[in-house]
């Protein structure tokens, strides 16, 4: 059985008489990029502060890395880097420096390896060139890689991070997914918070989408994509034909459009079909399975669509 380094049961919260969070069973695998998708306000944010032990649930239990919370929060939470709402860096301090106060604060650290431990993670998240800058000076995009930093000062098993590209201009954005595929490469289960769907297809294996507060969907990308109707798009010049083979295979919505038959595949496997045509002598040019499309599978579970130029 699968690893889980996040998992909750019913894990719920309410404000006043609004359940901002509904009796969620989240499962992330060990070893995943876990997109956390869903629209502005669906709970993700109240979701990750209860796993961090920031607010109390109103119902429910969680585990991270195996260990039940908040029993093992000392044990656990060593191990886990989040990245919530940033911590509160000092503006006339240089990157470095903010970075080694927030280390000597850390009662698990060793002083005496703390600059090597500061410069490596500034290293991680390529900012040891601008290390001695003061923070009010850095963008955008540096300031998150300096939050980032702070949650790398140890080596982290699970990162839990809210929102990791908000606010970033592209090139920040480029830069943050990628120190967090190489994160994931490194053997760290990440869990990242997003509204983007771009974001999720681009570096998540695994995706749970909340609306209104409950988890609507929660899956590998791969099983999505396989549960999802398939289209497929034959090109020939002999169009009628190609379509009678493809209504005798059983598949269903067989349209003709000039030089192209579309038909919805079902559970037949595509080889099937380009092997009927082939032997009912369809000279066929093209074939095409339509990749399914994630946002209209999303749209149709949430009822609202994702920003997908992320
Ligand atoms: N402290 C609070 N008091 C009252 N209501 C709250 C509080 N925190 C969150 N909420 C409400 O709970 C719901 C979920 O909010 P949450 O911030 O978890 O959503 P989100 O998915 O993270 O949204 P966003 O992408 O905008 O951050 C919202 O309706 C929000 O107004």
């Amino acid at each position: 059985m699968t690893q889980l380094a996040v998992e909750s049961s019913g894990l719920s919260k309410r404000f006043g008489r609004q359940f901002a969070v509904n009796g969620i069973d989240l499962a992330v695998p060990q070893g995943s990029v876990y997109g956390f998708l869903g629209p502005n306000g669906s709970g993700k944010t109240t979701t990750i502060r209860m796993l961090l032990g920031l607010i109390q649930p109103t119902a429910g239990s969680h585990r991270l890395l195996g260990e039940g919370m908040p029993v093992a929060a000392g044990r656990v939470l060593p191990k886990v880097g989040a990245l919530v709402e940033g911590p509160a860096f000092h503006p006339y301090l240089s990157g470095r420096h903010n970075l080694a106060r927030l280390d000597a604060a850390d009662r698990w650290a060793d002083p005496r390896s703390a600059a090597r431990r500061v410069d490596a993670a500034l290293d991680r998240v390529g900012l040891l060139a601008a290390a001695t800058k003061r923070y009010r000076a850095y963008s955008l995009g540096m300031r998150q890689r300096l939050a980032l930093a702070a949650t790398l000062l140890t080596p982290r098993e699970l990162l839990i991070l809210d929102e990791p590209t908000n606010g970033l201009d592209p090139q920040g954005t480029r830069e943050v997914r990628s120190l967090i595929t190489t994160l994931a490469a490194d053997g760290a289960t990440v869990m990242l918070s997003t509204h983007l769907l771009s974001e999720v297809e681009q570096i998540c294996t695994h995706v749970g989408v909340m609306h209104q507060g409950n988890l609507v969907a929660q899956a590998s990308l791969r099983e999505l994509q396989a549960g999802s109707v398939q289209g497929v798009q034959v090109l020939t010049d002999q169009p009628e034909p190609a379509q009678r083979v493809l209504r005798e295979l059983g598949l269903t919505d067989v349209q003709i459009s000039r030089d192209q038959v579309t038909a919805t595949l079902g559970s037949l496997a595509p080889e099937k079909v380009v092997d009927a045509l082939v032997h009912a002598g369809v000279p066929v040019r093209g074939f095409t399975v339509q990749a399914p499309d994630l946002e209209e599978l999303f749209v149709s579970l949430t009822g609202k669509g994702f920003n997908i130029n992320g």
